[in-house]
Protein backbone atom coordinates (compact mmCIF):
# COMPACT_ATOMS: atom_id res chain seq x y z
CA UNK A 1 0.00 0.00 0.00
CA UNK A 2 1.53 3.17 -1.20
CA UNK A 3 1.99 5.73 1.78
CA UNK A 4 -0.73 8.89 1.53
CA UNK A 5 1.60 11.02 3.97
CA UNK A 6 5.15 10.71 4.33
CA UNK A 7 7.72 12.93 6.64
CA UNK A 8 10.97 12.73 7.14
CA UNK A 9 13.45 13.76 9.63
CA UNK A 10 10.69 16.87 9.93
CA UNK A 11 11.80 19.67 12.05
CA UNK A 12 9.93 22.85 12.34
CA UNK A 13 11.12 25.91 14.54
CA UNK A 14 9.61 28.90 15.65
CA UNK A 15 12.43 31.54 15.70
CA UNK A 16 13.98 29.61 19.11
CA UNK A 17 11.81 27.23 19.78
CA UNK A 18 12.03 23.72 17.86
CA UNK A 19 8.00 22.65 17.89
CA UNK A 20 8.88 19.33 15.98
CA UNK A 21 12.01 17.72 15.82
CA UNK A 22 13.45 14.68 14.17
CA UNK A 23 9.87 13.51 13.10
CA UNK A 24 9.57 10.59 10.64
CA UNK A 25 6.24 8.70 10.00
CA UNK A 26 4.36 7.17 7.12
CA UNK A 27 0.22 6.54 6.79
CA UNK A 28 -0.90 3.98 4.26
CA UNK A 29 -3.60 5.52 2.14
CA UNK A 30 -6.90 5.00 2.58
CA UNK A 31 -6.36 5.00 6.81
CA UNK A 32 -8.08 7.37 8.64
CA UNK A 33 -5.25 8.16 11.40
CA UNK A 34 -5.52 9.81 14.78
CA UNK A 35 -3.10 12.56 15.93
CA UNK A 36 -2.83 12.27 19.57
CA UNK A 37 -0.47 14.16 22.57
CA UNK A 38 -0.96 16.87 25.47
CA UNK A 39 -0.84 20.23 24.75
CA UNK A 40 1.99 21.83 23.19
CA UNK A 41 2.69 18.40 21.38
CA UNK A 42 3.62 20.20 17.99
CA UNK A 43 0.47 18.61 16.79
CA UNK A 44 -0.91 21.54 14.98
CA UNK A 45 2.18 22.50 14.02
CA UNK A 46 2.79 18.98 11.82
CA UNK A 47 -0.68 19.11 10.24
CA UNK A 48 -0.01 22.98 9.32
CA UNK A 49 3.25 21.57 7.71
CA UNK A 50 1.81 18.96 5.90
CA UNK A 51 -1.21 21.26 4.22
CA UNK A 52 1.73 23.48 3.23
CA UNK A 53 0.67 26.03 5.53
CA UNK A 54 3.78 26.03 7.20
CA UNK A 55 7.18 25.37 5.87
CA UNK A 56 9.90 22.72 7.39
CA UNK A 57 13.04 23.82 8.62
CA UNK A 58 14.48 20.91 8.06
CA UNK A 59 13.53 17.34 6.63
CA UNK A 60 10.36 16.75 4.98
CA UNK A 61 6.25 16.07 4.45
CA UNK A 62 5.49 14.54 1.43
CA UNK A 63 1.59 14.33 0.48
CA UNK A 64 0.32 11.71 -2.38
CA UNK A 65 -2.17 14.38 -3.86
CA UNK A 66 -4.12 17.18 -2.83
CA UNK A 67 -5.16 17.84 0.92
CA UNK A 68 -8.08 19.54 2.65
CA UNK A 69 -7.36 21.67 6.09
CA UNK A 70 -10.19 21.77 8.50
CA UNK A 71 -8.61 24.44 10.98
CA UNK A 72 -9.15 24.45 14.77
CA UNK A 73 -10.93 27.76 15.04
CA UNK A 74 -13.08 26.72 11.81
CA UNK A 75 -12.80 29.69 9.72
CA UNK A 76 -16.15 29.99 8.27
CA UNK A 77 -17.61 33.18 7.59
CA UNK A 78 -19.99 33.89 10.01
CA UNK A 79 -21.96 36.60 7.96
CA UNK A 80 -21.79 34.45 4.74
CA UNK A 81 -24.84 31.53 3.99
CA UNK A 82 -23.83 28.32 3.78
CA UNK A 83 -25.19 28.41 -0.09
CA UNK A 84 -22.55 31.52 -0.23
CA UNK A 85 -20.09 29.18 1.36
CA UNK A 86 -20.78 26.48 -1.53
CA UNK A 87 -20.34 28.97 -4.46
CA UNK A 88 -16.94 30.30 -2.70
CA UNK A 89 -15.45 26.61 -2.80
CA UNK A 90 -16.62 25.86 -6.48
CA UNK A 91 -14.99 29.67 -7.29
CA UNK A 92 -11.85 28.38 -5.23
CA UNK A 93 -11.56 24.89 -5.70
CA UNK A 94 -9.99 22.56 -9.10
CA UNK A 95 -12.19 19.90 -7.99
CA UNK A 96 -15.51 21.01 -6.39
CA UNK A 97 -18.59 18.27 -5.86
CA UNK A 98 -20.91 20.95 -4.58
CA UNK A 99 -23.55 18.35 -5.37
CA UNK A 100 -22.27 15.87 -3.33
CA UNK A 101 -22.25 19.07 -0.56
CA UNK A 102 -25.34 20.09 -1.01
CA UNK A 103 -27.15 16.51 -0.44
CA UNK A 104 -25.32 15.81 2.51
CA UNK A 105 -25.88 19.08 4.00
CA UNK A 106 -29.84 18.41 3.46
CA UNK A 107 -29.30 15.18 4.81
CA UNK A 108 -27.76 16.54 8.37
CA UNK A 109 -30.78 18.93 7.76
CA UNK A 110 -28.37 22.14 7.67
CA UNK A 111 -30.56 24.98 5.70
CA UNK A 112 -28.62 26.43 2.75
CA UNK A 113 -29.99 30.06 3.20
CA UNK A 114 -28.85 30.21 7.56
CA UNK A 115 -25.82 32.42 8.35
CA UNK A 116 -23.04 30.46 9.15
CA UNK A 117 -22.58 32.30 12.36
CA UNK A 118 -25.99 31.27 13.58
CA UNK A 119 -25.64 27.51 13.34
CA UNK A 120 -24.48 25.54 16.14
CA UNK A 121 -21.26 24.55 17.06
CA UNK A 122 -22.56 21.08 15.57
CA UNK A 123 -24.07 22.29 12.48
CA UNK A 124 -20.44 24.30 12.07
CA UNK A 125 -18.08 21.77 12.29
CA UNK A 126 -20.29 19.12 9.72
CA UNK A 127 -20.42 22.50 7.49
CA UNK A 128 -16.49 22.86 7.65
CA UNK A 129 -16.16 18.95 7.36
CA UNK A 130 -18.27 18.85 4.08
CA UNK A 131 -17.36 22.05 2.08
CA UNK A 132 -13.46 20.58 2.89
CA UNK A 133 -14.47 16.64 1.43
CA UNK A 134 -16.48 18.49 -1.32
CA UNK A 135 -12.99 20.05 -3.07
CA UNK A 136 -12.46 16.18 -2.88
CA UNK A 137 -8.80 16.11 -1.26
CA UNK A 138 -6.78 12.67 -0.93
CA UNK A 139 -5.46 13.52 2.10
CA UNK A 140 -8.49 15.37 5.04
CA UNK A 141 -6.47 17.14 7.54
CA UNK A 142 -8.51 18.09 10.45
CA UNK A 143 -7.31 19.97 13.73
CA UNK A 144 -9.53 18.96 16.25
CA UNK A 145 -12.99 18.76 14.62
CA UNK A 146 -14.62 17.65 17.84
CA UNK A 147 -13.26 20.26 20.43
CA UNK A 148 -16.45 21.95 21.73
CA UNK A 149 -19.18 19.65 20.56
CA UNK A 150 -21.32 17.88 22.47
CA UNK A 151 -21.21 14.25 22.48
CA UNK A 152 -24.19 13.66 20.07
CA UNK A 153 -22.47 16.14 17.73
CA UNK A 154 -19.16 14.44 17.97
CA UNK A 155 -20.64 11.20 17.37
CA UNK A 156 -22.32 12.92 14.37
CA UNK A 157 -19.01 14.45 12.89
CA UNK A 158 -17.21 11.21 13.03
CA UNK A 159 -20.09 9.47 11.10
CA UNK A 160 -19.63 11.70 8.38
CA UNK A 161 -15.70 10.87 8.60
CA UNK A 162 -16.60 6.88 8.28
CA UNK A 163 -18.89 7.39 5.63
CA UNK A 164 -16.50 9.40 3.17
CA UNK A 165 -13.83 7.68 3.92
CA UNK A 166 -15.78 3.90 3.05
CA UNK A 167 -15.50 2.96 -0.61
CA UNK A 168 -12.81 5.39 -1.80
CA UNK A 169 -9.30 6.06 -1.02
CA UNK A 170 -9.57 8.97 1.05
CA UNK A 171 -6.74 9.26 3.68
CA UNK A 172 -7.94 11.00 6.93
CA UNK A 173 -5.77 12.89 9.69
CA UNK A 174 -7.11 14.08 12.73
CA UNK A 175 -6.38 15.50 16.06
CA UNK A 176 -7.77 15.42 18.99
CA UNK A 177 -7.20 15.61 23.24
CA UNK A 178 -10.14 12.64 23.72
CA UNK A 179 -8.81 9.18 22.99
CA UNK A 180 -12.46 7.95 23.54
CA UNK A 181 -14.35 9.59 20.84
CA UNK A 182 -11.15 8.02 17.87
CA UNK A 183 -11.44 4.59 19.05
CA UNK A 184 -14.42 3.69 16.43
CA UNK A 185 -13.55 5.62 13.65
CA UNK A 186 -9.48 5.59 13.43
CA UNK A 187 -7.65 2.49 12.22
CA UNK A 188 -4.07 4.41 12.59
CA UNK A 189 -2.68 5.68 15.86
CA UNK A 190 0.23 8.87 15.97
CA UNK A 191 1.45 9.76 19.45
CA UNK A 192 3.42 12.67 19.63
CA UNK A 193 4.92 14.26 22.58
CA UNK A 194 6.97 17.20 23.11
CA UNK A 195 7.75 18.04 19.52
CA UNK A 196 8.78 14.01 19.27
CA UNK A 197 7.07 11.44 17.44
CA UNK A 198 6.41 8.78 19.94
CA UNK A 199 4.29 6.01 18.23
CA UNK A 200 2.84 5.40 15.00
CA UNK A 201 0.90 2.34 13.67
CA UNK A 202 -1.89 0.31 12.63
CA UNK A 203 -3.79 0.02 15.99
CA UNK A 204 -5.04 -3.44 16.14
CA UNK A 205 -1.65 -4.23 15.53
CA UNK A 206 -0.33 -1.72 18.25
CA UNK A 207 -2.25 -3.95 21.01
CA UNK A 208 -2.07 -6.62 20.06
CA UNK A 209 1.76 -6.03 20.85
CA UNK A 210 1.17 -4.57 24.05
CA UNK A 211 0.02 -5.98 27.28
CA UNK A 212 -0.71 -4.61 30.60
CA UNK A 213 1.23 -6.32 32.79
CA UNK A 214 0.18 -6.53 37.04
CA UNK A 215 1.63 -7.83 39.52
CA UNK A 216 3.19 -7.85 43.12
CA UNK A 217 6.50 -5.84 43.70
CA UNK A 218 9.18 -7.93 43.66
CA UNK A 219 7.57 -9.78 40.24
CA UNK A 220 10.28 -9.94 37.64
CA UNK A 221 10.76 -7.26 34.93
CA UNK A 222 14.08 -9.34 33.68
CA UNK A 223 13.76 -9.43 29.75
CA UNK A 224 10.64 -7.07 29.29
CA UNK A 225 10.46 -4.20 27.24
CA UNK A 226 8.54 -1.71 29.40
CA UNK A 227 6.73 1.32 28.13
CA UNK A 228 5.65 2.57 32.01
CA UNK A 229 5.33 1.49 34.78
CA UNK A 230 3.07 2.62 38.00
CA UNK A 231 3.52 1.65 41.46
CA UNK A 232 1.88 1.48 44.81
CA UNK A 233 3.22 -0.24 48.12
CA UNK A 234 2.24 -3.48 47.18
CA UNK A 235 1.43 -3.27 43.37
CA UNK A 236 3.04 -2.46 40.08
CA UNK A 237 0.94 -1.82 36.88
CA UNK A 238 2.83 -2.07 33.46
CA UNK A 239 2.47 -1.57 30.05
CA UNK A 240 4.98 -3.60 28.26
CA UNK A 241 5.47 -4.34 24.50
CA UNK A 242 6.34 -8.00 23.36
CA UNK A 243 6.37 -11.32 24.64
CA UNK A 244 4.25 -12.26 28.32
CA UNK A 245 6.89 -11.90 31.08
CA UNK A 246 7.65 -15.58 32.49
CA UNK A 247 7.27 -15.11 35.86
CA UNK A 248 3.32 -16.62 36.51
CA UNK A 249 3.07 -13.62 39.44
CA UNK A 250 2.01 -11.65 36.57
CA UNK A 251 -1.65 -11.21 35.24
CA UNK A 252 -1.82 -9.49 31.69
CA UNK A 253 -4.31 -8.66 29.79
CA UNK A 254 -4.53 -6.82 26.17
CA UNK A 255 -4.69 -2.78 27.00
CA UNK A 256 -7.51 -0.51 25.50
CA UNK A 257 -5.79 2.44 23.36
CA UNK A 258 -6.22 5.30 25.95
CA UNK A 259 -3.82 2.70 28.15
CA UNK A 260 -2.00 2.29 25.14
CA UNK A 261 -1.85 6.14 24.41
CA UNK A 262 -1.31 6.84 28.04
CA UNK A 263 1.61 4.37 29.02
CA UNK A 264 3.26 6.10 25.97
CA UNK A 265 2.50 9.67 27.28
CA UNK A 266 3.58 8.89 30.90
CA UNK A 267 7.29 7.67 29.45
CA UNK A 268 8.45 10.17 26.53
CA UNK A 269 11.37 7.89 26.35
CA UNK A 270 9.49 5.17 24.62
CA UNK A 271 9.01 4.96 21.07
CA UNK A 272 7.11 2.19 19.10
CA UNK A 273 7.48 3.31 15.32
CA UNK A 274 8.54 1.39 12.60
CA UNK A 275 12.05 -0.37 11.80
CA UNK A 276 12.35 1.43 8.64
CA UNK A 277 12.50 5.30 10.63
CA UNK A 278 15.41 4.79 12.34
CA UNK A 279 13.75 5.25 15.77
CA UNK A 280 14.87 2.82 18.35
CA UNK A 281 12.44 0.44 19.08
N1 LIG B 1 3.47 30.85 16.10
C1 LIG B 1 4.23 30.31 17.06
N2 LIG B 1 5.31 30.96 17.54
C2 LIG B 1 6.11 30.42 18.49
N3 LIG B 1 5.90 29.22 19.04
C3 LIG B 1 4.83 28.51 18.61
C4 LIG B 1 3.95 29.01 17.62
N4 LIG B 1 2.98 28.09 17.40
C5 LIG B 1 3.24 27.06 18.23
N5 LIG B 1 4.35 27.30 18.96
C6 LIG B 1 4.97 26.40 19.95
O1 LIG B 1 5.24 25.17 19.32
C7 LIG B 1 4.92 24.08 20.16
C8 LIG B 1 3.89 23.16 19.47
O2 LIG B 1 2.66 23.87 19.32
P1 LIG B 1 1.41 23.25 18.56
O3 LIG B 1 0.36 24.31 18.52
O4 LIG B 1 1.85 22.65 17.28
O5 LIG B 1 0.98 22.08 19.58
P2 LIG B 1 -0.40 21.27 19.68
O6 LIG B 1 0.01 19.85 19.95
O7 LIG B 1 -1.23 21.51 18.50
O8 LIG B 1 -1.04 21.87 20.99
P3 LIG B 1 -2.60 22.00 21.42
O9 LIG B 1 -3.06 20.61 21.75
O10 LIG B 1 -2.53 22.86 22.63
O11 LIG B 1 -3.35 22.62 20.28
C9 LIG B 1 4.43 24.67 21.47
O12 LIG B 1 5.53 24.71 22.35
C10 LIG B 1 4.00 26.06 21.08
O13 LIG B 1 4.14 26.94 22.15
Amino acid sequence: MSAALEVTGLGVRYRRTWALRDCSLSVPAGRVAALVGPNGAGKTTLMHTAVGLLRATEGSVRVAGEAAFVAQDKPLYDDFTVAEMLTFGLRTNRRWDGEAAAARLAGLGIPLKRKVGGLSGGQQAQVAVTLALASRPDLLVLDEPLANLDPLARHDVMRTIMAETAGRELTVLLSSHVVSDLEETCDWLIVLNGGRMQVSGDIEELLDDHLVLTGPVGASEAGMRVVSAGRTDRQVGLLVRGAPSPDPRWQARRPGLEELVMGYLRNPESTAMPALTGVRP
